[in-house]
């Protein structure tokens, strides 16, 4: 990666990178449509539906199952019911993808700062993160609101950047998402792609990220092959 410093930090997605959640949201997502004697849809068509917060998904999934588009009052009131659903179920079929506790003590122990920047509701994000054990593990964690604009915006990296008094060389974003390589475009920052996440069937190629990796573990190769490079 062309840089002029090393990483000193790294910033991870979450739905997609760090945890296959879908499985969750997609039940989530059905049980809303359920209690509005609306059709249900595929845990494939969630898959799909992925990436812009919990308000773009029920949407989706509303303009999908009402066959038209939505209005704001119906959409508004099909949100608590689906916050409801998936809170009381967050990590009952989600999964940690292979290495990703692995790779991120790894890190942490080579003393890199680590950062959530994902899309998803704060509220869910921390009790995800702690129910797999891997909380601890982060500095930073900003959810989808905790700013005033989430990915592909860049100002949760941005706000990172300014927090931590960093280089935009010096920070990596690493995420499945078209929305994670375009922040880090937009910020200036170098990223990594991850081709087995949700990226709305797209390849993440597509997006220019700096590299892309095809799993978790690669990331940490990727990175210490790229510190070697500087340090040459
Ligand atoms: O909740 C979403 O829609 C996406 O979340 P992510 O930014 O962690 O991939
Ligand atoms: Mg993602």
């Amino acid at each position: 990666m062309a840089q002029c410093k090393p990483f000193k930090a790294i910033a991870f997605d979450l739905d997609g990178t760090l945890i296959d959640s879908v499985p969750d949201l997609a039940a989530a997502t059905n049980a809303t449509l359920a209690e509005l004697n609306l059709t249900g849809c595929s845990e494939e068509q969630v898959r799909s539906w992925v990436g812009n917060g919990a308000h773009v998904l029920i949407e989706r999934a509303l303009i999908f199952a009402l066959g038209e588009a939505v209005e704001a009052q119906r959409l508004e009131a099909a949100m608590p019911i689906f916050m409801k659903h998936y809170e009381a179920h967050l990590q009952r079929h989600s999964k940690l993808y292979d290495g990703v506790i692995n790779v991120l003590e790894q890190l942490h122990s080579m003393g890199y700062q680590l950062a959530v920047v994902t899309n998803k509701p704060y509220r869910f994000t921390i009790p995800l993160l702690d129910a797999f054990g891997i909380g601890h593990l982060f500095t930073q964690v900003l959810g989808g609101d905790s700013l005033d604009k989430m990915k592909p915006d860049p100002l949760p990296l941005n706000h990172l950047l300014q927090q931590w008094q960093l280089d935009k060389t010096e920070l990596l974003m690493v995420g499945d998402s078209k929305n994670d390589i375009l922040a880090a475009k937009a910020a200036g920052i170098s990223s990594i792609g991850l081709t087995y996440g949700y990226n709305y069937g797209e390849d993440i190629g597509l997006s220019g990220p700096t590299a892309v990796c095809d799993t978790f573990s690669e990331v940490l190769a990727h990175i210490n092959d790229s510190q070697k490079v500087m340090e040459q």
